[in-house]
């Protein structure tokens, strides 16, 4: 790829959006592909995003395009920022264009029903493009808004990796590189959970050491869970994973913590998500997660409470009752680096 060469990006949401910022500040240009006509007008005349970015300046390098097509045939690293519903859609159709580009998801989601990841889907479709992964504590707005933020490329694909580090680092945003695509995928879609759960607890008035306890569980139960299926623990104890895990247990700013305190206000799941108007991953993850927990049989006490409330009925009191009096555990039980 040589630096005259406009890169692609798929989502014209709030993070597809803060990554075309950034890729035209390092002098790119963008291709930013969405599927709403009238909304790639309002960017290209407004110069701005007012429905997911509203106040942050979209720059001159940036074009909104709705051809998808040309926009493939034009770039050859294409970073993918649709929500994980829209994925498999969008890409399907255009697979023979995408042999031999490099793309690299930012999606934080889990198929439904397949328990796929957004990177699996994609070389299952494109098994001849090079495939990359991009997350870590990004929330979209601070991203724009150059707030200083560390990410992680993981890609087997170390060109790969060098490529998006030099489109994508800059003085407020750091790009490491990883070679752990499955775990730093997994960490991005599994934290969603424990941000609804943040939420709702925040909501709910609880303390700060109640939030401190519910972070660390977390990152507990999703590395045994990750563990499981493979991956490596350490990697968990990055950007991608607790890194990722603190920014959106914390923030309001998440719109998964923005769903779980919503819930603590007294809404319904769809009133929830339908105030919120943006994409809110961790409800889809909790329904795949829980089921393919149950498959495994892991311990994930947390994502099971946090289910029997949100799809089962069951009222918080008694599941917090529940999680509380459960057998002692022990603390750190869930890392073992044998192999890695
Ligand atoms: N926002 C953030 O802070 C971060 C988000 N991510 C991840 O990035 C992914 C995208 O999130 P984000 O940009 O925030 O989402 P938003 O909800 O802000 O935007 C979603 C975008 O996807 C588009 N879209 C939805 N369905 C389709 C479809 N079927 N075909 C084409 N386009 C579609 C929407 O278009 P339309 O308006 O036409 O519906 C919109 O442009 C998520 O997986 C998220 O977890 C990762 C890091 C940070
Ligand atoms: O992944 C994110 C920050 O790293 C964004 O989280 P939300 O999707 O909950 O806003």
């Amino acid at each position: 790829m040589t630096a005259q060469q406009p890169i692609a990006v798929l989502g014209g949401g709030s993070f597809g959006t803060a990554i075309a910022n950034l890729l035209a500040e390092n002098g790119r240009s963008v291709r930013l592909w969405m599927r709403d006509a009238a909304q790639a007008e309002a960017m290209r005349s407004g110069h701005e995003n007012p429905r997911y970015l509203k106040g942050i300046k979209i720059l001159p390098g940036i074009e909104p395009v709705t051809d998808l097509d040309s926009t493939l045939a034009d770039c050859s690293l294409i970073f993918v920022a649709l929500p994980s519903v829209a994925l498999r859609e969008v890409l399907q159709p255009v697979a023979g264009a995408l042999a031999g580009k490099m793309l690299v998801s930012t999606t934080k989601g889990i198929e439904a029903h397949t328990f796929k990841r957004m990177s699996q889907i994609i070389e299952e479709i494109a098994p001849r493009a090079r495939i990359g992964v991009l997350s870590g504590p990004n929330l979209a707005r601070e991203v724009a808004e150059h707030a200083l933020t560390g990410t992680v490329i993981a890609s087997e694909d170390d060109d790969l990796c060098h490529q998006v580090q030099a489109a994508l680092h800059g003085r407020t945003f750091r790009v490491y590189a990883s070679r752990d695509r499955f775990g730093v995928e997994l960490g991005g879609a599994l934290k969603n959970v424990y941000a609804i759960m943040s939420g709702l607890a925040s909501s709910l008035g609880m303390g700060e050491n109640t939030k401190s306890m519910l972070i660390t569980r977390a990152l507990a139960e999703m590395t045994r869970f990750a563990v499981k299926l493979g991956a490596n623990p350490m990697t968990f104890l990055g950007l991608a994973g607790v890194g990722d895990l603190i920014v959106t247990c914390s923030s309001p700013k998440s719109r998964n913590y923005q769903v779980g305190f919503a819930l603590g206000q007294g809404l319904s799941l769809e009133e929830a998500v339908s105030r919120l108007g943006e994409v809110a991953e961790g409800v889809n993850t909790l329904r795949v997660l829980k089921a393919k927990a149950d498959e495994l049989q892991v311990y994930m006490p947390l994502v099971k409470g946090l289910h029997a409330v949100m799809f089962e009925g069951r009222r918080l009191d008694q599941v917090i009752e529940a999680l509380m009096t459960g057998d002692p555990k022990t603390d750190v039980d869930f890392i073992s680096t044998k192999g890695f």
